[in-house]
């Protein structure tokens, strides 16, 4: 008998196979009589407390913070980004050994900070949609999985976005400066703007904010939307928005509306010669990044009427200098990145963050994966 178990290949497969039946039902009666399940949970619950993640900074939200500690004890570091003791408290704590990281900051993740983070990072999100300040290639060549929290803002920038459109066209800041300063001098000929109404609108990047700017719009009777960007979209049928090359977009809208994530393709997108192309009469709108826009550009352009009036919530750097030439324009409408700001889209984010980090802690995937 053992020498044809031996020798036949067939009658040893059967033999094998049986025994791993018998194994599995001998588990399976273990599991149901002695609540190995839940034991097993237990378990996992336990190594799961035992990992440890840094939550980069102080202005994480509660909701998140709540979330993350069903779980796991999270460690704070306690500054903001705009306090000097910030940066250097990432890099002396994160050599202390964490599992995952919430990178709610506007500080860059770079390879440098990876290395102090050490083999033990398993996990990284951001509390945003870009993903400008993480160095993506020095996440991908460690194999760390990268999350972030596209979509849940959308409604929110888009609401900002509007109010831009809106603030630049009709030349909210010199309203609200005469009036303050007392200089209102009202006649028929005075503070006129642009319309909405009937206008061509222009997005760059028909993503999630773009199409909610889009879809609120409409209610302005817009004539016209054209988008550009790197595919055709296919939720543009249904929003009535036709792709074009940049340049015609450009050139055709009254309203250009900078909706596109920041990377070495779009930096400076808006320059000295896309300025020249554009109306005089147009409206420019960044919501996306500061970096999308060569700033000095736009100031000779708006100093000079090459075009009527600029709308951004996004600047270089953030925040913008108080002495910096663009705030002097009347006709440069800026807002201190508020894109994302309302509690309950800051609260979801945070929820996002906190729920791809225990995802990826449990070998899943991230709500918002990036990679
Ligand atoms: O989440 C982001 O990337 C934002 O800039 C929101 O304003």
């Amino acid at each position: 008998m053992s020498l044809c178990l031996m020798l036949c290949p067939v009658c040893s497969a059967v033999v094998s196979g049986v025994c791993f039946l018998l194994l599995r039902l001998y588990i399976s009666v273990l599991v149901n009589a002695f609540g190995f399940q839940e034991l097993l949970q237990e378990f996992k619950n336990f190594m799961m407390a035992l990992k440890r993640v840094l939550v980069v900074n102080k202005s994480y939200p509660d909701a998140g913070l709540k979330l993350l500690k069903t779980k796991l004890e999270p460690t704070i570091i306690p500054y903001l980004d705009s306090d000097p003791e910030s940066l250097p408290e990432i890099k002396k704590n994160i050599s202390n050994g964490f599992d995952a990281l919430v990178w709610n900051t506007k500080h860059r993740l770079t390879g440098e900070i990876l290395d102090l983070a050490g083999p033990r990072l398993k996990a990284v999100t951001t509390m945003a949609s870009g993903i400008d300040h993480i160095d993506v290639d020095e996440l991908v060549k460690r194999g760390l999985p990268l999350g972030n929290t596209l979509n849940v803002l959308d409604d929110a920038v888009a609401d900002i976005t509007v109010g831009l459109v809106i603030g630049a066209a009709r030349r909210f800041k010199e309203g609200i400066k005469e009036l303050e300063s007392g200089e209102w001098k009202f006649g028929v000929q005075w503070s006129l703007g642009q319309d909405i109404a009937r206008s061509t609108v222009g997005i760059v990047g028909l993503g999630g904010v773009g199409q909610a700017v889009v879809r609120r719009l409409k209610g302005f009777d817009v004539a016209k939307f054209i988008y550009s960007g790197r595919t055709d979209k296919p939720e543009a049928k249904a929003l009535g928005a036709e792709r074009v090359p940049l340049e015609q977009l450009l050139k055709e809208s009254d309203f250009v509306i900078l909706c596109c994530p920041l990377s070495e393709e779009t930096k400076h997108l808006i320059n000295a010669k896309s300025l020249q192309i554009m109306k005089s009469t147009a409206v420019l709108v960044n919501i996306g990044r500061g970096g999308l826009i060569d700033q000095k550009a736009l100031y000779d352009a708006l100093k000079e009427g090459q075009i009527f009036a600029a709308g951004l919530d996004v600047t270089t750097p953030e925040p913008l200098p108080k002495d910096d030439p663009l705030i002097s324009l009347p006709n440069c409408f800026i807002m201190p990145h508020l894109g994302s700001a309302t509690v309950d889209t800051r609260n979801a984010m945070a929820c996002i963050a906190a729920n791809n980090i225990l995802l990826a802690l449990e070998n899943k995937p991230m709500l918002n994966p990036v990679v």
